[in-house]
């Protein structure tokens, strides 16, 4: 008999659980039900508490990193020197520059460039695990033997921002954090608005504080392009239909930057790249990541257009973009603004950094099966709708009239120095892990 105490909590029970309409509730099944319940409800609750303190202590934990990585910074007057030390030039009129991004592919070599030629850099990096953070590692290590001061940090860290420029008075800033890759974007929304957008943004705002303002040289991409056509690409040309979200987001850069330049004054130079390739290059890159594969005798899988056509890239060689960024800063023009506002127009200049040279995709895995003396398994796909496009090429006439610059590198002898640092540091049975220094 239940009493009517029990009956009660079985009414509770059926409304916290409610059963199917219609269905026989017979004793035994409810007794069990009401076990299963009670387990469950007892499961959930522990789960729940659980999820409870998980979040709080991963909270105590990031907050503590912050708070940890923050006052390692800002509170130690022997970083503020190396700060003021790194930055200062050491030939007469030399520049200043913050380079972000110095753990970087193409930030470490022009952190290097300019400190070879005198000028005071500070590097500034998150070390974000998009690719094998040992090669960040190896670059920060080869900046450090040069002098080079290489801080661990994010560009959305106000705080460390605004320390930096308080403490350095930078003539320019080179800006090269990014998030980069075409078809990660798919994978990783968020990861191209936290860098291409809060993280410019914040970098910009940081700039536009500073006193005295530095000029400002980025990054954009040729993938700007998008779906243009009308070959060779010239600046002029239509950049309103971007193929990916990471184009999109350099297309936003773009537009972000005229915004501090027509508001604040800050002078700004925009560089699409166009597919930088060569020694200590990024391992997501197509030359890199064949290049590993051909030597394990792994397949590598050739991407081909609509129509069985061969996807083309305008590959350009790093010395060469390091000379066209180089040339960037030497030529860009004050900024105009004080306390947030301008004094007059500043530049706002965008230059395409490319070879001039399209190669298809099939034809740099054939340089490359030259040069590492190995046949690559191919497999040839259609290509996937995931942010590519069939081909870029630079129209390059106002870099050169401007920056002087004039690419000197071909595919050929830049892959070959390529293949030549990628056995020297990985070795030929390459397995991913390294054999020397960089
Ligand atoms: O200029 C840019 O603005 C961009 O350049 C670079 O992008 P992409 O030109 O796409 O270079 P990359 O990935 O080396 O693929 C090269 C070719 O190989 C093809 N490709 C690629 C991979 C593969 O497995 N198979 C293949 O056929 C692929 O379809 C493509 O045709 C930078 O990564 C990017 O950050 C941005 O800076």
């Amino acid at each position: 008999m239940l009493t009517e105490k029990n009956k009660m909590r079985l009414l509770e029970e059926d409304e916290l659980f409610p059963s199917t309409p219609g269905k026989v509730k017979i004793e035994r099944a409810h007794t069990i039900n009401r076990q299963f319940h009670r387990c469950f409800a007892s499961t959930s609750t522990t789960f729940l508490w659980a999820l409870f303190l998980i979040a709080l202590t991963a909270s105590y934990l990031s907050f503590q990193s912050f708070v940890s990585t923050s006052s390692r910074f800002l509170s130690s007057s022997a970083w503020d020197r190396q700060v003021r030390t790194s930055a200062s030039p050491r030939r007469p009129h030399g520049l200043s520059v913050l380079v972000t991004g110095a753990a970087g592919f193409v930030g470490s070599h022009c952190s290097l460039a300019l400190h070879k030629r005198g000028d005071g850099v500070v590097g500034l990096d998150n070390f974000n695990s998009y690719y094998d953070p040992s090669l960040k590692r190896a670059r920060r290590d080869l900046l450090s033997r040069n002098s080079i001061l290489l801080i661990d940090g994010d560009l959305n860290d106000h705080r460390l921002l605004s320390k930096l420029f308080s403490l350095a008075h930078f003539t320019h800033v080179l800006h090269l954090a990014a998030q980069a890759g075409v078809r990660y974007a798919i994978e990783n929304p968020a990861s191209y608005v936290h860098s291409n957008i809060a993280g410019l943004v914040s970098l910009l705002e940081a700039v536009k504080s500073a006193d005295p303002q530095p000029a400002v040289v980025w990054a954009s991409s040729s993938s700007v392009y998008g779906l243009n056509d009308k070959s060779p690409f010239s600046e002029s040309d239509r950049t309103d239909r971007p193929a990916s979200l990471y184009a999109a987001t350099k297309k936003a850069g773009e537009e972000i930057t005229h915004t501090y330049n027509h508001i604040y004054g800050l002078s700004i130079t925009g560089l699409r790249f166009f597919t930088v390739y060569g020694p200590m290059g990024r391992p997501d890159m197509a030359y890199f990541s064949f290049t590993k594969a051909i030597l394990a005798g792994k397949p590598i899988t050739i991407y081909r257009g609509k129509d069985g056509v061969d996807l083309a890239r305008d590959f350009t060689y790093i010395d060469d973009i390091v000379r066209g960024c180089l040339a960037s800063l030497d030529t860009a023009g004050k900024s105009t603004g004080s306390g947030g506002k301008k004094s007059g127009p500043a530049p706002y200049r965008i230059f395409n950094l490319g070879n001039t040279s399209p190669v298809t995709v099939p034809t740099l895995v054939s340089i490359l099966e030259k040069h590492l003396k190995v046949k690559a398994k191919k497999k040839i796909v259609e290509m996937p709708g995931n942010g590519d496009v069939p081909f870029t090429h630079a129209n390059i006439s106002l870099a050169m009239a401007e920056l002087r610059y004039k690419p000197s590198t071909n595919l050929e002898a830049g892959l070959k120095k390529f293949v030549k640092w990628y056995i020297s540091y990985y070795g030929r049975s390459s397995r991913g892990g390294r054999k020397t220094n960089l």
